[in-house]
């Protein structure tokens, strides 16, 4: 007889693809659970977040990575070099494709990129975002896709209406190496707590002013402390770091109402993640260049 701990798998996956491919978005389809940053947008995951899928006879660590793109700035070479760290240790990745968009340069690129950094990694092609379009383009989607590079399996996937998406979950797990659990039953990401406040308070700080303030925006969250005489509420104290003085009346608004709407939504966001009442304290600095100074990047966590 076979127990469950001589077949049960444990590893790590991670998602490669242009910006917008829908990478997030299939991560938390996967794992059931708001873990990684989603927006509009493209690169707004800025910190390897994982997402655990737990099951009974497998554990799959999914390693959510910011899009590879072209490094204008010391961020942009450091966001790259950590995306090549994670495809060489991963045992499995899925390349993402979305359904609506044909498959041009910037697929190829991470292919080829993909054949040098992960040359015994399995790959396997995902088509995103099915409901967007016919039977017929996910068909020729899948066509075009094949000739960019092997791969091990073809999918297509939809995260919004959970077309195939247990599916991939099984071929992700057939490619993950016999081991034990990982990580304890429950626990859904090892992204520690202030990393996640943060990214939710840059996502709400981005909200309907990205044309604007495309990237110059960087959260730390300072302290967080339970409030005094109070066990039912957390005391979060961050700060928004914008890159010029410029910025500063864009993020703040007149007489501060934008600011309060940051704050109010990005708390509704950090009182859900961590299941207690919050007070969020946020305060608005200039960090003069932030993006190109190695300095300021390594305090601001990059
Ligand atoms: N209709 C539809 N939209 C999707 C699906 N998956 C993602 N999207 C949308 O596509 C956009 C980009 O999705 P993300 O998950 O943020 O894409 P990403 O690849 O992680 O993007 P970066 O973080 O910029 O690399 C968002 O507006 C999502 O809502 C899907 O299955 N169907």
């Amino acid at each position: 007889m076979t127990s469950v701990s001589d077949t049960h798998r444990s590893g790590f996956a991670c998602f490669v693809g242009r910006p917008n491919a829908g990478k997030s978005t299939l991560t938390n389809a996967l794992v059931g659970t708001k873990v990684a940053i989603t927006s509009s947008r493209p690169q707004t995951t800025r910190h390897t977040i994982r997402g655990v899928v737990h099951r009974p006879d497998a554990q799959l660590v999914i390693v959510d990575t910011p899009g590879l793109h072209r490094p204008r700035t010391l961020l942009g070479q450091r966001l790259n070099d950590l995306v090549r760290e994670t495809w060489s240790e991963v045992d499995v990745v899925g390349l993402c494709v979305p359904a609506d968009q044909p498959v041009g340069p910037g697929d190829k690129f991470i292919a080829a990129e993909l054949k040098k950094i992960a040359k015994s990694t399995p790959v396997i092609g995902i088509i995103t975002k099915t409901d967007l379009v016919s039977q017929d383009v996910v068909g020729q989607q899948l066509l075009a896709l094949q000739e960019i590079m092997e791969f091990t399996e073809l999918i297509p996937v939809s995260a919004v209406d959970g077309f195939q998406v247990e599916t991939l979950t099984q071929l992700l797990v057939d490619r993950l190496p016999r081991g034990p659990q990982l990580y304890p039953d429950g626990e859904l990401t090892d992204e520690p707590e202030a990393t996640l406040v943060a990214e939710l308070i840059r996502e709400a700080a981005l909200e309907g002013v990205r044309d604007e303030l495309p990237h110059s925006i960087a959260v730390t969250v300072e302290e967080m402390v339970p409030h005094p005489g109070r066990t039912d509420m957390i005391d979060v104290h961050a700060v928004v770091y914008l890159e010029r003085d410029s910025q500063k009346g864009i993020m703040i608004g007149h007489k501060g109402a934008r600011l309060k709407q940051v704050g109010s939504t990005a708390r509704k966001h950090i009182e859900s993640l961590l299941g207690t009442k919050v007070y969020l304290d946020l305060h608005v600095k200039i960090a003069k260049d932030w993006q190109r100074d190695p300095k300021q990047l390594r305090r601001l966590g990059f």
